[in-house]
């Protein structure tokens, strides 16, 4: 194995150091190392961040390898600076099987850019019915700690309960997309006074809300660990401080996309800013910046949602719900919490990685620890152009923005995925 000396760089904000990479290692912190027979990747101006965890990522394979496919997500979130990404069950089949979260894994493994870690179904194809096979997937290769039938909401509460009971056992966690579907049937968009205007369907924020409401008191209830995908208003921040006060086991997740835009871009028509949850006020925004400062939310994760051109360049009402978000995760983060590093490390790596159980992952560069790492040049900015993005898709809704921050370097256990800002496979 290869080494690699990072020099005069500056690990999660602090004064610059070097940084020895050995054998898939981190072997050594400090000034002024030695070592002529390592690569030197000069780190002069950039900050080196534990290598961030995405806990919320569809990869569209098996189904959609139009859209997406494991090798080609895994590029994309290495050129985002990720290390290890948790892939959503909503495929084709749908991966509520030890095969299909195997399947998922061992592609995952091939590529080598980053661990994909799959997240199980939790009910059989997504449907809602009854409980998919979580134990044989929690055994499986793929050790699955997390089920979700992201895209869709467990909206039984027997279901969910069970579900939550179920994964006690090996302290697994229910992801929840929530939405109580019953109040956002034929939801277009964000129930407010833009959708009135336009005359689009409104997705109520309640219709969230609710849902986190009865879920904290289910995990509560039975004592299990429940986390929520993409909160997305000030009131579901409400709720989740309340549940987490009482020390019910909860973790939230916002995504880039929630922290910055709002629903009047639903004003253009551009089907690119159609997602679910919608993207809500400037008053929800505010919100979810300031609990994700707090703590309240624990997380920021991509809910990376690549779409081919024809499920997104059609009619608004016709189009899929979803946008890219691996490849802008970072420079989102930057522009929204400035240049925190150690908030940054924490909400985009160290915490997303427990929550997750990688244990490998969401360490700082320090002796003996795995050499997962990404190296950021804060002082960077560069303009976001879709045909340029190594996703398969189209849809970020950042195109021709211009962002601050660039991915340099990604690590993954001492080896480059991504060098001088290029892939590297
Ligand atoms: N976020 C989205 O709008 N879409 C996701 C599903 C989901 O995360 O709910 C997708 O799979 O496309
Ligand atoms: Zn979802
Ligand atoms: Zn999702």
């Amino acid at each position: 194995m290869s080494s690699y000396l990072i020099s005069n760089v500056s690990v999660v904000g602090a004064a610059p150091t070097d940084v020895l990479i050995r054998d898939g290692v981190v072997a050594a912190v400090g000034a002024g190392l030695a070592a002529p027979d390592a690569t030197v990747v000069d780190g002069t101006g950039l900050v080196a961040l534990p290598g961030l965890v995405d806990l919320h990522t569809h990869l569209r394979e098996p189904g959609r390898e139009d859209a997406e496919t494991v090798e080609s997500g895994s590029r994309a979130a290495a050129l985002g600076g990720y290390t290890a990404v948790c892939a959503m069950a909503n495929t084709s089949p749908v991966a509520d099987t030890a095969g299909v979260v195997e399947q998922v894994w061992r592609l995952g493994r091939e590529a080598g850019l980053v661990d994909v870690q799959p997240i199980g179904a939790v009910t059989v194809g997504l449907a809602g019915e009854r409980l998919a096979e979580l134990g044989a997937m929690a055994d499986s290769a793929a050790r699955v700690r997390i089920f979700s039938d992201d895209g869709h909401c467990v909206a039984d509460p027997m279901l969910m309960r069970r579900a939550l009971e179920y994964v006690k056992a090996f302290d697994g966690t229910i992801a929840q997309h929530a939405e109580e579907p019953r109040l956002t049937e034929g939801a277009q968009m964000h129930e407010g006074e833009v959708s009135t205007r336009l005359g689009l369907t409104g997705w109520p924020a309640v219709a969230e809300e609710a849902i986190i409401a009865r879920d904290v008191l289910l995990a509560e209830h039975v004592g299990s660990r429940l986390h929520v995908c993409h909160v997305s208003t000030a009131g579901s921040v409400e709720v989740l401080r309340q549940a987490k006060a009482r020390g019910v086991r909860v973790t939230a997740e916002v995504t880039p996309h929630h922290l910055l835009l709002t629903d009047s871009r639903a004003e253009t028509y551009d089907p690119v800013y159609k997602v679910n949850p919608p993207l809500r006020t400037a008053t929800d925004i505010a919100a979810l910046r300031a609990a994700l400062v707090e703590g309240v939310i624990d997380i920021v994760a991509t809910d990376h949602a690549p779409h081919a051109v024809e499920d997104k360049e059609c009619e608004w009402a016709y189009a899929r719900p979803g946008m890219l978000g691996l490849e802008t995760a970072l420079s989102i983060a930057l522009d929204v919490l400035g240049p925190r590093w150690d908030l940054i490390a924490e909400r985009m790596s160290r915490t997303p990685a427990r929550i997750a159980g990688l244990e490998e992952h969401g360490l700082d560069p320090a002796p003996g620890v795995p050499a997962n790492l990404t190296l950021v040049d804060p002082a960077a900015r560069r303009t976001i152009e879709p045909a340029e993005m190594a996703s398969r898709s189209r849809n970020t809704p950042y195109a021709r923005m211009t962002l601050p921050g660039r991915i340099v370097a990604t690590f993954l256990r001492g080896e480059p995925t991504v060098l001088d800002g290029k892939a590297l496979k």
